[in-house]
């Protein structure tokens, strides 16, 4: 190389998205000292639309124009929530994803009052808009009223302030990129609220022939996070999900190389669920396993009756 390096980063400008952009510019001037990040942010149309995501390409619209400024070479990497990336798109030709050591997976409630979930009184309003979300609290909490909310968490989080809904329910990851995480009133197990497939990891995507870059992110690279949302993406891929769909899951690094992966997928009204888990050492032979077992017991029926709408 010899000359200093620009490293474009684009990446979707929201509070949360900027956090993300932030703390990667400065790992890439830790590790490489002699690299120069810049961030080309990346404005889409469902950034400033406030009608149904559907409308404007749902939500794989954010991170596909995210991705075409990689393509097009006005950028040299795209940074993703893996969470955001559908399953049902074709990975463009051309680029890889790599994975940083991934954040907490959890969601939480955020109520202003401290009340706990189990406590809520009937009625209680809960703004999420995640069918995962909303199919997972329809089953375990079915006298709580969901209210639709879209916006950015930290929109979200404001909702709870001006009275529109008693209590939100967002990923810890996301709060604390914001440093918000204090606001959190109750994490909610995971038992009781499975992780969408990718949360807590981001995804860092660059053209598959930059050597150069590859070698400067190589150390900011996670084995075991890699090795999880790659289960995790075979997974959402071999049941052509995103995140209009309730599918849940969560893949774990055992020690000894081997990987437990763990998935559900949901009635939109949380009625009826099904469920899968395996342990294997191949994340995707694991993850096409786990699809293959929920197909098996009518994933793609009732997977079908949520398609985007
Ligand atoms: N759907 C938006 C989104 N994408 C990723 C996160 C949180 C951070 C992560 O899981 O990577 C969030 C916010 C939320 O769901 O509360």
């Amino acid at each position: 190389m010899g000359m200093t390096q620009r490293i474009r980063i684009a990446s979707r400008a929201s509070a949360m998205a900027t956090a993300q952009v932030n703390w990667l510019m400065a790992e890439i001037t830790r590790m490489s000292p002699g690299t120069v990040p810049e961030f080309v942010p990346i404005t889409t149309a469902g950034d400033t639309w406030t009608g149904p995501l559907t409308e404007v390409g749902g939500k794989g619209a954010f991170t596909s124009a995210v991705a075409r400024a990689v393509l097009d070479g006005r950028a040299d990497l795209a940074l993703h929530c893996a969470k955001d990336m559908p399953g049902d798109e074709p990975e463009p030709d051309g680029t890889v994803c790599l994975y940083p050591r991934r954040d907490d997976v959890h969601d939480v409630l955020v109520h202003p009052a401290g009340t706990k979930l189990d406590d809520l009184p009937a009625g209680t309003r809960i703004g999420t808009s995640a069918p995962r979300r909303i199919a997972q609290l329809a089953a375990s909490h079915p006298h709580l009223t969901v209210v639709p909310v879209r916006g950015n968490a930290d929109t979200r989080l404001g909702l709870t302030r001006s009275g529109d809904v008693d209590a939100v329910i967002l990923a810890l990851a996301g709060l604390r990129r914001l440093g918000r995480e204090a606001e959190a009133t109750e994490i909610i197990d995971t038992d009781r609220m499975m992780p969408a497939l990718g949360a807590g990891q981001l995804a860092l995507q660059i053209r598959a022939d930059d050597h150069d870059l590859l070698d400067v992110l190589t150390p900011l690279t996670d084995p075991a996070a890699t090795r999880a949302a790659l289960a995790e993406r075979t997974l959402l891929r071999a049941l052509a999900g995103h995140c209009h769909a309730p599918i849940a899951g969560h893949a774990t690094a055992h020690a000894a190389g081997e990987l437990y992966l763990a998935a559900r997928v949901y009635t939109p009204n949380g009625s009826a669920m099904l469920a899968a888990a395996r342990t294997g050492p191949d994340p995707q032979t694991l993850g096409r396993a786990v699809a293959q077992d929920l197909i098996a017991q009518g994933a793609n029926d009732l997977l079908a009756s949520s398609r985007r709408r």
